[in-house]
Parts: structure tokens; C-alpha cells; sequence
């Protein structure tokens, strides 16, 4: 089955929209495209799939109101405009759907809970109770704590993992263009490229930044077909319908790898970033590697960073070069005096309870593929 029929039989779509294609240069939503997108989704609900809709658009909506000609650059006021305009698309999606007697919940979370694993686990639940009630989610960053540092800014990122939060079987991604091309659009002689099966179909494409008022551009929209490890179509909003029953439009990012990765894997992969390093001599990283091993305290050489026993760490080969991710067992202040010896000789002379792994393979996920 071609990966547009995949996404004509998705049973669980993500569907998300840039700001450009909900709200107007005004800095106000955009009460007709609205209308017309969310005509897309419910008769795609309709005829049987369950939408998880991603929206951007908070902080353009609400430049308008703040009486703002123009995205700001300072944080604090972004995050004030997104509080306006978060509540003013919330509101037009709940009066829209009502038009089809479609119950919406809002969903807001920022790149913090997507890296605590007990922050995931709830968003993953509550998703999921969302769907199982009949419910459709409509999820966006929420703008007003996230900070500069661990920010997504761009919710394409955010899609990828909300996809992978749902299980979902399609991600589709709707801008203000209706394809990747070969370079930026706005200049001439660039082609539509129709399909990306492999990093190599994207050597010598240009990936530019982002139109009027979205963040991120191609890079981040590339990014999160890399991630999302299922079908991605990105088009725009006006060929949504026809991106949402599997029609030849755009540009499909087809899967890589076919295995579905479980859902710890993906989130220790893609939503954590590493706390600390641990370093492995050769035949640690050829056992974590090659072999699906867990990570035992013999063939570790060293240490980097604070991190407290839970935590994501990044295991490095003798080179420095990041081979895995995983949760440490231990605090990085324990290693130092394990490290080199066996798990034996350190269950004799210190207890049972050293007898486990730095990092056990089940928490483990493999990177040097990418
Ligand atoms: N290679 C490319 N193919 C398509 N669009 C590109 C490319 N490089 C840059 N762009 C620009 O990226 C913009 C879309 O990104 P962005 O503004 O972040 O969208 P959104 O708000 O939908 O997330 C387009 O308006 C387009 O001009
Ligand atoms: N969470 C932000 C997303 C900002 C943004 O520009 O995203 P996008 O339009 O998807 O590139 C908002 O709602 O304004």
C-alpha cells in the first residue's frame, strides 16, 4: 500500500495548521478559513477517522487586539498576544465545530512536559480520553510559560509529537505554501517536490525561513517528517481536504523506517534532550549499539553534568559522538566510583543494589542511525 492510501485509510490523523493559515495580516483570526478548515476535519471525522488538530496562530491572533502592527521580539509581550489570541481561536474553533455538533478540548503544553516523563504519560491519558469521549483535541504550545530556553516556537516539532503521543497513523502539515520545493518559493525557478522517501531526495534543497508570520520555515517542517516516523503530507490549507483523503497533493514525506518504534523510544529520541553524558569505551558502545545491551557500569569511562538518577542521558562513544539515549539509573555523582568495574565486584563490595545498570536497555534508544 503507497503511503497515500495509508493516509486515505488513517484511522488517527494529526492535522496541524500555521499561524498564516488561521489568521489575517490584521492580526486577527481568520473566521472564514477557519470555517472552511474545520469543514475539512469534520467531514473527514465524518467518514470515519478520529483528528487531533495542532494550531498555531496564538500570538498572530492577538497582535491585533494589543493593537500591534507586527509580531514583537520580546518574549513577555508574545506571550501576552498569544493569551489574547489563544482565547479568541479557541472561542471560533468552539462555535465552528458546534456546526457539526463536534465537541472540542483545548490542550496546551509546553516542550518541558513533553520531556517529564510523568508530564508525557498525562498528556498521552488525557489525549487519549479525549479521543475515547468523542472529543476533538486541539492542541497548541502553551505560549504563556514556556521560556526562550525550552521552547518549540514552531509547533511542527510539537505535531511530530503529538503523533506520537496519539499513535497516530498520518501527520498532515498545512502552511502558507502548498509543497516543499526545491528552494524558497518566493524565488523563481524552484520545482514542487512531490515525494521525499530518503534524506538523500533532499541534498541541494534549499530550506529557507518562514513566510509572514510563522516561526520555523522548512527547516522545522523537515524536521518534524524526520521525527514523526509516519506518513507527513505538507501542503496548504487550501488543499486540505484533498491532503486528508490520501489525493496526490503536496509533498509526501514517506517513513523511513516501517517498524513503528514504541512510544518510550520515540519520546526518549525526540522530546528529551540529554542532562549529562556518560562515556563508553568501544565494546560498550558496540554492546549498546549492535547488540541491544543495557549499559553496565564496566565500560563506562566518564562522566559529564548533574544529573540525578531518572534523568535522560547521552552515551558517547570514545570520539565524544552521542551513539544513545537513555534514563540513568544512578546520579552523576555515584559514577565516578563504579565505573570500570564489574556489576560482581561491586554487588560484593558495596550491596545488591549496585548490581544494576547505568542505563538498562529497556530506557535505552539507539541514535547513530539517524
Ligand atoms: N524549500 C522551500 N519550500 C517551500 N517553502 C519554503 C522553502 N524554503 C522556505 N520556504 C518558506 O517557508 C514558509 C512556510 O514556513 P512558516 O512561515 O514557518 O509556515 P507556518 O506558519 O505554516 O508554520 C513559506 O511561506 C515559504 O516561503
Ligand atoms: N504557539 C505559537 C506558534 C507560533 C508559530 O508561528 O507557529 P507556526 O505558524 O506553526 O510556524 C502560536 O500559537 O502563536
Amino acid at each position: 500500500m503507497t503511503e497515500r492510501a495509508e493516509i486515505a485509510k488513517a484511522r488517527r490523523i494529526v492535522v496541524k495548521a500555521g499561524s498564516s493559515s488561521l489568521t489575517t495580516p490584521r492580526g486577527t483570526i481568520d473566521a472564514a478559513r477557519i470555517d472552511a478548515l474545520v469543514d475539512v476535519l469534520a467531514a473527514r471525522r465524518d467518514a470515519g477517522a478520529e483528528i487531533v488538530f495542532v494550531s498555531s496562530g496564538a500570538i498572530a491572533a492577538g497582535l491585533g487586539p494589543l493593537g500591534l502592527t507586527r509580531r514583537p521580539s520580546d518574549l513577555a509581550t508574545q506571550q501576552a498576544a498569544a493569551s489574547v489570541g489563544q482565547g479568541a481561536l479557541f472561542a471560533r474553533y468552539t462555535s465552528s465545530f458546534a456546526r457539526y455538533d463536534v465537541t472540542v478540548g483545548q490542550v496546551l503544553l509546553t516542550a518541558d512536559d513533553m520531556m517529564r516523563r510523568s508530564h508525557h504519560r498525562n498528556a498521552q491519558r488525557t489525549l487519549a480520553q479525549l479521543l475515547a469521549l468523542g472529543v476533538l483535541p486541539i492542541v497548541n504550545e502553551n505560549d504563556t510559560v514556556a521560556t526562550d530556553e525550552i521552547r518549540f516556537g514552531d509547533n511542527d516539532r510539537l505535531a511530530a509529537l503529538v503523533a506520537h503521543l496519539t499513535r497516530a497513523d498520518a501527520l498532515v502539515l498545512l502552511s502558507d505554501v502548498d509543497a516543499l520545493y526545491t528552494g524558497d518559493p518566493r524565488k523563481p525557478g524552484t520545482r514542487r517536490i512531490a515525494d521525499v522517501r530518503s534524506p538523500a531526495d533532499l541534498d541541494g534543497v534549499e530550506l529557507g525561513g518562514s513566510g509572514r508570520v510563522g516561526t520555523g520555515g522548512m527547516v522545522t517542517k523537515v524536521e518534524a517528517a524526520r521525527i514523526a516516523g509516519i506518513p507527513v503530507v505538507l501542503t496548504n490549507a487550501a488543499s486540505a481536504a484533498r491532503a486528508v483523503t490520501g489525493e496526490p497533493v503536496g509533498t509526501l514525506f514517506h517513513p523511513v523506517d516501517d517498524r513503528r518504534r514504541p512510544t518510550r523510544h520515540l519520546w526518549l529520541a525526540h522530546a528529551t534532550t540529554g542532562q549529562g553524558r556518560v562515556l563508553l569505551d568501544q565494546g560498550a558502545v558496540d554492546a549498546v549499539v549492535q547488540r541491544g545491551k543495557s549499559l553496565l557500569p564496566a565500560g563506562v569511562t566518564g562522566v559529564d553534568g548533574d544529573f540525578a538518577a531518572g534523568d535522560p542521558v547521552d552515551l558517547c562513544g570514545a570520539d565524544g559522538r552521542v551513539v544513545a539515549r537513555g534514563l540513568a539509573n544512578y546520579d552523576a555523582s555515584e559514577i565516578p566510583d563504579l565505573m570500570g568495574r564489574s556489576t560482581r565486584w561491586l554487588s560484593r563490595e558495596l550491596g545488591p543494589e549496585y548490581e544494576r545498570e547505568i542505563v538498562h536497555r529497556d530506557h535505552l534508544v539507539v541514535l547513530t542511525e539517524r
